[in-house]
């Protein structure tokens, strides 16, 4: 860690849609100061989305060209990357990864209360099922660096930035 050119670590926060990354995100960037990057609008902001997939009900994402434009922001440190997939991204960029995880009838609840229905619903539960996004962290990132965050409640939430905030810190005074 010491021989790392970055100052602040760069954090990526993934799982499941609905998990509740977009929130855990949006706290610790207000408690950290760190940048908050939401790769979904990034990729639309920079047009990197391609035309339509009718499978998944989505568009495809032009990773190579959304990563040209994230190497410079990320490159500093201080960042907190936001996204439901993780295997794309260089494993140099990160320092520390969370895998958010969600028991699966809340997961439901969630997707159905933002309008999930039918196969988009169904594979997306199924991907937690599965622990799709754990099992591609793991298999993309040193193990020791990927940490898997149970976010239920709005109890688990607080501990949830609470336990990165202090990780930031630890970051901080061992790579001094
Ligand atoms: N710990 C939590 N307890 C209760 N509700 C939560 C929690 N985390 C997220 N939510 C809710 O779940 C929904 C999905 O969260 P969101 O942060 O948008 O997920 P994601 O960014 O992973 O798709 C939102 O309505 C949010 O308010």
């Amino acid at each position: 860690m010491a021989s790392h050119p970055r100052t602040e670590p760069n954090i990526l926060v993934t799982g499941t849609p609905g998990v509740g990354k977009s929130t855990l995100c949006k706290l610790l960037a207000d408690r950290t100061k760190f940048t908050w990057r939401e790769v979904s609008k990034l990729a639309e902001e920079y047009s990197c989305l391609d035309e339509y997939d009718p499978e998944y009900q989505c568009p495809f994402l032009n990773e190579d060209k959304l990563l040209d434009i994230m190497e410079g922001q990320v490159a500093k440190g201080g960042n907190i990357v936001d996204y439901h997939g993780c295997e794309f991204f260089p494993e140099r960029w990160f320092d520390a990864v969370f895998v958010v995880r969600t028991n699966n009838t809340i997961l439901f609840d969630r997707l159905t209360a933002r309008g999930y229905a039918g196969k988009k619903l169904e594979d997306n539960i199924q991907c937690e099922i599965f622990e799709t996004l754990l099992e591609e962290a793991q298999s993309s990132y040193k193990p020791e660096i990927v940490t898997e965050l149970q976010n239920d409640t709005e109890e688990q939430l607080q501990k949830n930035v609470e336990n990165i905030v202090q990780w930031i810190e630890r970051w901080k005074e061992e790579s001094m």
